[in-house]
């Protein structure tokens, strides 16, 4: 038996298919273009900018410019889901439901490409979100400048809500990130000789617990802040002392004065090690992105308005310690994020997480609504 699937679902899996890392979605930008052709045309114009994609939906007698973002990239992870739609990229995974954001986004234009509002509308396909942050030279650009939105929205999908419930909060959402990549250069060996060599073994061992005292000596308690390492590399067999080690992670705070006491208090350690292990070290801090920040007015008004008019649960949720670039779109233009409820029993980032498919239609019905009443006022 075959089961008619709801045409953004379908759309969402073909998606699925095809992930591709950050400035790498030629194939998604592809998908997303000859969608596009499909769609009346007398009120579109597209534009593309890399691998994303701008359009405008013309509104009848517009005002103002309303906007809608999404993210595009897939994330360096084999999938495991074991679904019939999985990854055709062998280790390449849509883990973080940009195949269902911009299902979405595609769901909503598709509304107003068939019935214009009175103000433009601009669809936003950003890509590289996972890295290296793809909004702030998208804003940055020819292409995004010239079509400047006055507010924009976007969402994420949040695998602890149950489907049918959205949850945000005024304020900061998410959180101020930096990647954090640490060289430590001493001197390879004999693992017999350990006096003629300088051991990145114990060096690095010895940065990585250090690194890990900042968060609880130097933050105050009632600050949130993280560093994370997710990947240590020292070494190559069991009988030779390494002269290289490179610690790789992640640091979160709620907000730039923590971020820049962590970077320093890093600095001071890394200059102990130096001096303590007679070896060169190297900093790196990668991608940068600052906080979600929601505006604060309109985001009460969403939240009142979803809860009386939405096809939704809204709950007022605390500040969450993942990172976002959309940040930098609101750091200049008033607009919010929310949580968007999926109901996975694995979280973002997991090779195992599978997204509820039924809350596509639940976001494209609420963001169709708000939009209009933000279009038509
Ligand atoms: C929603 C989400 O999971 N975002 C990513 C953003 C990555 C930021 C950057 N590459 C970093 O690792 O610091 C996240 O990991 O929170």
């Amino acid at each position: 038996m075959t089961t008619c699937l709801h045409p953004f679902v379908e759309i969402r899996r073909q998606l699925h298919r095809i992930p591709e890392l950050g400035f790498a979605e030629f194939k998604t930008q592809r998908f997303i273009l000859d969608y596009l052709s499909r769609l009346p045309q007398d009120r579109l114009e597209v534009k593309t900018w890399r691998t994303g994609v701008l359009v405008k939906v013309k509104g009848t007698r517009p005002t103002r410019t309303i906007g809608y973002r999404t993210d595009m990239d897939g994330l360096p992870i084999h999938e495991e889901t074991g679904v019939e739609f999985t990854s055709e990229h062998p280790g390449q995974m849509h883990a973080c439901g940009h195949d269902l954001h911009m299902a979405i986004a595609l769901g909503i234009l598709t509304h107003f490409a068939e019935r214009p509002v009175r103000d433009d509308l601009l669809f936003l396909f950003q890509p590289a979100e996972e890295g290296p942050g793809g909004a702030l030279p998208m804003m940055e650009s020819e292409e995004f400048r010239s079509w400047r939105p006055d507010c924009l929205f976007a969402l994420h999908i949040g695998p602890d809500y149950p489907v049918g419930t959205i949850a945000t909060r005024p304020g900061i959402l998410f959180a101020n990130t930096s990647e954090l990549f640490i060289d430590l250069v001493g001197t390879d060996g004999h693992a017999s000789l350990p006096h003629r060599s300088n051991d990145m073994v114990i060096a690095g061992s010895q940065l990585a617990m250090q690194l890990q005292t900042i968060i609880s000596r130097n933050i105050d308690p009632l600050d949130s802040a993280i560093l994370t390492l997710g990947k240590v590399t020292i070494g190559t067999k069991q009988n030779i002392i390494p002269g290289n080690a490179r610690l790789e992670g992640t640091i979160r705070t709620l907000s730039m004065e923590s971020m820049e006491k962590i970077k320093s208090r890093i600095r001071s350690l890394v200059r102990g090690i130096e001096e303590g292990f007679e070896c060169e070290a190297h900093i790196d801090w990668g991608a940068n992105y600052c906080q979600v920040e929601n505006d604060p007015s309109l985001t009460r008004e969403f939240m009142d308005w979803a809860a009386r008019h939405g096809n939704v649960r809204v709950m007022e949720c605390r500040e969450s310690m993942a990172g976002e670039d959309f940040g930098y779109f609101l750091r200049e233009i008033p607009g919010f994020m929310f949580w968007l409820g999926v109901d996975s029993p694995h979280g973002l980032h997991h090779p195992r997480i599978h997204p509820n498919e039924d809350a596509i239609p639940v976001a494209i019905d609420l963001m169709t609504r708000w939009l209009t009443l933000q279009a038509d006022g």
